[in-house]
């Protein structure tokens, strides 16, 4: 195996942007709507797999919403999420925080605690038995008016000590953050981190919205933060972290080919970036295949694959203990592959 594949095959890494809705595979949807009695509009697995050709993010989240509406029991949420970590397994990732989207389901009558406690049992499990640890993050999608986010954000309570942060996501344009000021401030007064979805589609200005109105912790995707040099200069004084998606901004065509993804001049800019997955079972591959993907495209180099890593751990939100142990078998790879 190339030295590079090999290297990201073996650090280990952590994954800040991955929607777990995002992780069913075709194979688990026929599953479960055959255990579920729901129909569903496709032949067979190859037939979803045909139809996720998009050219937009709301032509993803049409089918993602209809797809996620097989996961109907905790047991449901449990298999989802066990099978996402045995992926973090094959990828040595070692620490995911992952997102969920409660109003996606409480929509069509599914009970938020059903959600949760299936998540939440499994990565109890990914712990135990895989030595993989974990952070929920409770997203709130953004067509949705905010007092939806506001009646979820009161469902949540209490599970709120099993909740890391608040996100954002779903259909961007047209949904500013400015949208979710209350929400999001109400998060902050719980002791809840923040972040959200910016940059993807939406233009700067919402990325300028989510770090000043939110206050977030990181931006998920950012990459049009690019257009704005100012704002570029204000991520890199705060050390914001910006968890990028490669596979998923070519799929939704935030870049036109993995040639021109700006990962190398984001890394340039001395912009605080991570490499994630976003929808694994939607964009073509998890964390591994993401990198590998950049090492193909753009010669992504060692040093610039083990800043990624590194960064991966510095911005997320384990406890600095945990973060420098992490960080120290990073280190103990990198002198490895000398
Ligand atoms: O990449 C995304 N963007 C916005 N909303 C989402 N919901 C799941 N994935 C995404
Ligand atoms: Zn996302």
């Amino acid at each position: 195996m190339d030295t590079r594949r090999q290297l990201i095959a073996d650090l280990p890494k952590a994954e800040l942007h991955m929607h777990i809705e995002g992780s069913l595979e075709p194979e688990m949807m026929f599953e479960l709507a055959q255990r579920n009695g729901v129909d569903l509009p496709y032949a067979d697995v190859e037939a979803v797999r045909a139809a996720y050709s998009f050219d937009c993010l709301q032509d993803f989240l049409d089918l993602y919403y209809r797809g996620m509406s097989v996961l109907q029991t905790e047991q449901d949420f449990h298999d989802l999420t066990w099978a996402y970590l045995q992926r973090c397994r094959h990828d040595n990732v070692v620490h995911t925080e992952i997102f969920f989207d409660p109003q996606g389901h409480t929509s069509r009558g599914v009970a938020f605690a059903t959600v949760f406690e299936g998540i939440w049992s499994a990565l109890l499990r990914g712990e135990a038995e895989l030595g993989i640890t974990s952070r929920m993050i409770l997203c709130f999608l953004r067509h949705l008016d905010e007092e939806d986010a506001l009646r979820t954000l009161d469902e949540a309570e209490p599970f709120l000590d099993r909740i890391i942060g608040v996100g954002l996501d779903s259909s961007e344009v047209g949904h500013p953050p400015s949208k979710f000021q209350r929400v999001f401030d109400q998060a902050g007064d719980r002791g809840l981190k923040r972040v959200a979805h910016a940059g993807e589609e939406g233009p700067p200005e919402y990325v300028r919205e989510a770090v000043e109105g939110l206050r977030v912790d990181r931006i998920d995707h950012g990459n049009r933060s690019l257009e704005d040099p100012a704002l570029v200069e204000a991520l890199v004084k705060m050390n914001m972290p910006l968890t990028v998606c490669p596979q998923s901004n070519l799929r939704l065509a935030v870049v036109k080919d993995m040639a021109e993804h700006p990962i190398r001049r984001m890394l340039e800019l001395g912009l605080h970036v991570t490499v994630n997955s976003d929808d694994p079972a939607y964009f073509g591959g998890y964390v591994n295949d993401n990198f590998n993907a950049l090492v193909e495209a753009v010669d992504l180099g060692r040093e610039e694959i083990l800043t990624l890593v590194r960064n991966s751990f510095e911005a997320s939100f384990l406890p600095e203990v945990e973060r420098a142990v992490h960080l120290a078998a990073v280190d103990e790879h990198a002198t490895a592959y000398q």
